[in-house]
C-alpha cells in the first residue's frame, strides 16, 4: 500500500517549475473537491480514495524531483517489483474522458478513484462503486480458472437458466456484446439483418439475465452512471460525456427491470438493450444514442450484499429527495443536449406515473412501460379483432380479465378504455369491461382506498356477480368468461390449466396476452395455452415462445412486446422534432402497428408482423407519429414538416382505419407513401464509410 503525505512547502519550492504545477492540480483539485463536499454536496465525494492529501508519496516525490527532465522521459517506463522508487511515477495521460477508458495502457476501469474520475473527466462514464485492483485480479481469475460466467450460465439455481434459458444464448450474448465493443457498424448490421433471429439474446429474455449479472460481466463501460452521490454535479458530468449530439437518452432507475424486480445499477443493461433495438429497428445513429441509469441504491438483498456489485450499497433514497435526484439527471441532460428524447423505462410503479407527469407537458419524453405497452397492446387487440373477422369497434364490447395493476398493466388497461371511447363508449361502459386482479385477488370497491385514483375507477362493486373481493383468477374467468386475459403481473405461471380452460369455455376465440417478461415470468406458455384452449386461441406473450401446435396445427405464438413501438414512437417524435410526445401520437403508432398485419397472416392467427422487415414496422409507426404530431401542432423541423405536408396533400390523414389490416398490395402503396419513403431515407444504415484523418480544433 502507498502511503500518502501532504506535500511540504520546501519539496514544492525545491522542485522544478513543470512538477510544480503537476502537483498543484492536484492540490487544487484535492482542495476544491474537499470545499464541494462540505458545501452542500454532502457525500458526493466518498471517503477514503485519497482525495483529502495529493496522491504522492514521499518516494514518489523524491522520484520525481530527482528526474533531470520531463521532457525527455519516456512515456512507458518498466515499472519493477515492489517496492520500485519508480513504481511510483505517473504514466502520463493525454487525453481526457472516453478516450482514457478506451486506452488499455491507461485503462483501469472501475479501479479509478474518485480523484481520477475528477481528474480526468470519467465521472459519469463508470458505475459509482470503486474496486481495488485486487478485486479486479480476483475477478479474473475467477473466470480464467472456473469459467465463473460459464458457470453461472449452467448454474441450475439460477433462476432464468433452471426456468430455460439456455447457456447458448448467454454465450451468444457475450460474443455478440464483445463485437459491439469493437465494431458498432458491424455489430448494428449484423443485428439488423438476423433481427428476428437476434432480438431474443440482445433483447428479452437474454437481457434479463445480462441485467440480473451486469456487475459479475462489467468489462467496457457504455453510457452514462448517474448516482445520487452525484447531486450538485450532474450537469458538469454530462459534459464527459464525447459528443454534442445525442438524439436519444434511454434511462432507468434500475427499480423494476423487466418482472426481476430491483436490480440497482445493474439495470443498465436494459437502457443498453432497447438502445441497441433504436439503432438496429429504428435507424438511430449509434454515437447518438446514450444508455443511462441513474443508481439511488437498492433495495435488493441479494445485490447488497453480492461483492461484485458496482451499484452504491446503500438503501434506495425515497421520496422528495429521490425525485430531485432524478429532476436534476432531467435538467443536466437537457442542458447539454436540449432538444433530446427521453425514454423512461422500468422505473417502479410508484414512481413511473409520478415522473411521467411530471415531465410530460414540458420535455420531449414517454414512458416505454406505461405508454409503449399500452400502444402495443391495443395494436394485438385491433389485429386480433381483424383475425375473427370483427371491425376494430367492438373493442368497447370486449370483456377483459387483467392480472397485474402495475404501470403496465394500468397503463394497457387505460388505453384500451380510450380506444372504447373512441369507438363510442361512454367513460363508464368502458371501465365496466375490465375485472383487474392484483396480487391480493380481484379488485373491488371494498379496498378502493388501498389503491391509486387511477386504478380505483376499475373496482368492482363489492358483490360483483359473487366475486368477493381478492377472487383468484380461475374464479373470475370462470364467471366472467371475458374475451381477452391479459397477464402484466410478472408473477409467472398463475394461468392454470383449469382458468384458460374456462376462458376457452366462455368465447370461441379467446385472446390469450401473457405479457409478462422475461419468458419465465410469462403467465402461461404458448404450449399452455394451445392445450388448453384447444387450439382456438390467439397467443400473445411479452418474450418470444416457439409456435405451439395442436391437433397438428401450427398455432402462432405472437410476441406482445412494445420493441414494437417505442422505436418507431421516438423515431417519429424525432424526425420531427416534437416538443412533446402526445397521447394523440401514441394512439397513431397502435394504429399503424395493427395495420401493418396482412390479413393472410391474421388468418392464421398472427397478429403482429414478422421481425426480420422490423425497420419497415418501426418506419409505418414513425410516419404515423409525425403526421399525428403535425396536426397537433408539436411538430416543429421544417424539413419534416414539408415532408408530412406533401404526405397529407397525397394521402390524406386517414392512414389506418377500422379494421382495415393491410393487404398486400394496397400495403405495397402504403409503403411507397413520400412520409414513408422520407423516413427510411433518416435512418441509419450501418456500412463502412470512407474515413478521414481531422486534426484536433479542426471542424470542433
Ligand atoms: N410485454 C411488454 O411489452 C411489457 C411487459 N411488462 C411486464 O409487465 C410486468 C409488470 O410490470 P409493472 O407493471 O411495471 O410491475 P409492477 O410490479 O408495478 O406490477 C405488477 C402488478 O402485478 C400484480 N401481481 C403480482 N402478483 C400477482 C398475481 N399472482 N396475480 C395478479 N396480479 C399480481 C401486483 O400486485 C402489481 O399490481 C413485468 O413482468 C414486465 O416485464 C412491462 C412492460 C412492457
Ligand atoms: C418489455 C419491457 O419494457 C418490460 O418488460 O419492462
Ligand atoms: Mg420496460
Amino acid at each position: 500500500m502507498i502511503r500518502l503525505a501532504r506535500v511540504s512547502s520546501a519539496s514544492f519550492k525545491s522542485s522544478r517549475p513543470a512538477l510544480v504545477d503537476l502537483l498543484r492540480n492536484r492540490i487544487v483539485l484535492a482542495s476544491r473537491a474537499r470545499a464541494l463536499s462540505t458545501a452542500g454536496a454532502p457525500g458526493s465525494i466518498p471517503e477514503g480514495d485519497g482525495i483529502d492529501g495529493p496522491l504522492i508519496s514521499d518516494k514518489g516525490l523524491q522520484a520525481i524531483e530527482a528526474t533531470s527532465s520531463l521532457k525527455n522521459e519516456p512515456r512507458w517506463r518498466y515499472h519493477r517489483g515492489v517496492p520500485d522508487l519508480r513504481q511510483e511515477l505517473p504514466t502520463y495521460v493525454r487525453d481526457l474522458g472516453k478516450p482514457v477508458l478506451a486506452d488499455p495502457l491507461v485503462n483501469k476501469g472501475t479501479a479509478f478513484l474518485w480523484s481520477e474520475r475528477e481528474r480526468f473527466h470519467l465521472r459519469g462514464l463508470l458505475p459509482a462503486r470503486m474496486v481495488t485492483m485486487e478485486e479486479q485480479t480476483a475477478k479474473v481469475l475467477e473466470e480464467y480458472r472456473e469459467g465463473a460466467w460459464d458457470k453461472a450460465a449452467r448454474d441450475p439455481n439460477d433462476e432464468m437458466v433452471s426456468a430455460g434459458l439456455t447457456p447458448d444464448n448467454i454465450r451468444k450474448w457475450e460474443y455478440l456484446t464483445g463485437i459491439q465493443g469493437q465494431n458498432e457498424t458491424l455489430y448494428y448490421r449484423v443485428l439488423m439483418d438476423n433481427f428476428a433471429e437476434m432480438a431474443s439474446v440482445v433483447y428479452t429474455p437474454t437481457v434479463g439475465w445480462a441485467c440480473l449479472n451486469f456487475s459479475r460481466m462489467f468489462r467496457v463501460a457504455r453510457g452514462m452512471y448517474f448516482s445520487s452521490r452525484d447531486k450538485g454535479h450532474m450537469v458538469s458530468i454530462a459534459y464527459n460525456w464525447p459528443s454534442h449530439e445525442v438524439d436519444a437518452i434511454v434511462v432507468t432507475d434500475g427499480s423494476r427491470i423487466l418482472g426481476l424486480g430491483d436490480l440497482g445499477m445493474n439495470g443498465m443493461g436494459i437502457s443498453i438493450g432497447k438502445l441497441d433495438l433504436y439503432v438496429a429497428a429504428a435507424g438511430f445513429h449509434p454515437a447518438r444514442v446514450l444508455p443511462c441509469v441513474i443508481d439511488v441504491g437498492t433495495n435488493n438483498p441479494k445485490l447488497r450484499k453480492d461483492k461484485s456489485y458496482l451499484g452504491l450499497n446503500q438503501p434506495r433514497i425515497e421520496g422528495d429527495e429521490y425525485l430531485q435526484v432524478v429532476d436534476e439527471f432531467v435538467a443536466a441532460v437537457k442542458a447539454r443536449w436540449p432538444n433530446v428524447l427521453i425514454q423512461f423505462e422500468d422505473f417502479r410503479t410508484e414512481y413511473a406515473y409520478k415522473l411521467l407527469e411530471r415531465y410530460r407537458y414540458d420535455h420531449l419524453c414517454f414512458n416505454d412501460d406505461i405508454q409503449g405497452t399500452a400502444a402495443t397492446a391495443l395494436a394485438g387487440i385491433y389485429a386480433g379483432l381483424a383475425a375473427i373477422g370483427k371491425p376494430y369497434s367492438d373493442i368497447r364490447h370486449m370483456r377483459f380479465v387483467v392480472c397485474g395493476a402495475g404501470s403496465a398493466g394500468m397503463g394497457v388497461i387505460q388505453w384500451l378504455c380510450k380506444a372504447m371511447e373512441k369507438h363510442g363508449a361512454d367513460h363508464d361502459e368502458a371501465a365496466r369491461n375490465f375485472w383487474i386482479l392484483d396480487a391480493d385477488g380481484l379488485l373491488t370497491e371494498a379496498r378502493v382506498s388501498s389503491v391509486d385514483k387511477l386504478t380505483q375507477r376499475f373496482a368492482r362493486p363489492a358483490a360483483d356477480g359473487e366475486m368477493a373481493d381478492g377472487a383468484g383468477v380461475e374464479e373470475v374467468v370462470t364467471k366472467v368468461r371475458p374475451d381477452v386475459l391479459l397477464g402484466l403481473s410478472g408473477a409467472g405461471r398463475i394461468w392454470s390449466p383449469k382458468t384458460i380452460e374456462a376462458l376457452a369455455e366462455g368465447t370461441e376465440r379467446p385472446l390469450i396476452f401473457p405479457m409478462s417478461n422475461p419468458s419465465h415470468k410469462s403467465e402461461c406458455s404458448a404450449e399452455d395455452a394451445a392445450k388448453y384452449a384447444k387450439g382456438r386461441g390467439i397467443f400473445a406473450s411479452g418474450s418470444p415462445f416457439e409456435d405451439a401446435a395442436f391437433d397438428g396445427k401450427v398455432l402462432p405464438s405472437n410476441q406482445s412486446n412494445n420493441l414494437y413501438v417505442f422505436p418507431g414512437l421516438a423515431l417519429g417524435a424525432k424526425l420531427c422534432q416534437a416538443t412533446l410526445v402526445t397521447d394523440g401520437m401514441i394512439m397513431a403508432a397502435s394504429e399503424a402497428l395493427a395495420a401493418c398485419n396482412r390479413p393472410e397472416d391474421l388468418a392464421k392467427g398472427r397478429i403482429y408482423p414478422g421481425l426480420s422487415d422490423v425497420r419497415s414496422i418501426s418506419a409505418r409507426v414513425a410516419a404515423a407519429v409525425m403526421k399525428q404530431a403535425h396536426l397537433e401542432g408539436v411538430a416543429t423541423r421544417k424539413e419534416a414538416i414539408a415532408a408530412i405536408e406533401k404526405d397529407l396533400r397525397a394521402f390524406g390523414d386517414d392512414t389506418e382505419q377500422d379494421g382495415d389490416a393491410r393487404d398486400s398490395e394496397e400495403g405495397e402503396d402504403d409503403m411507397k407513401t413520400f412520409l414513408y419513403k422520407y423516413v427510411l431515407n433518416e435512418m441509419y444504415f450501418p456500412v463502412y464509410t470512407p474515413l478521414a484523418y481531422v486534426p484536433r480544433g479542426v471542424l470542433e
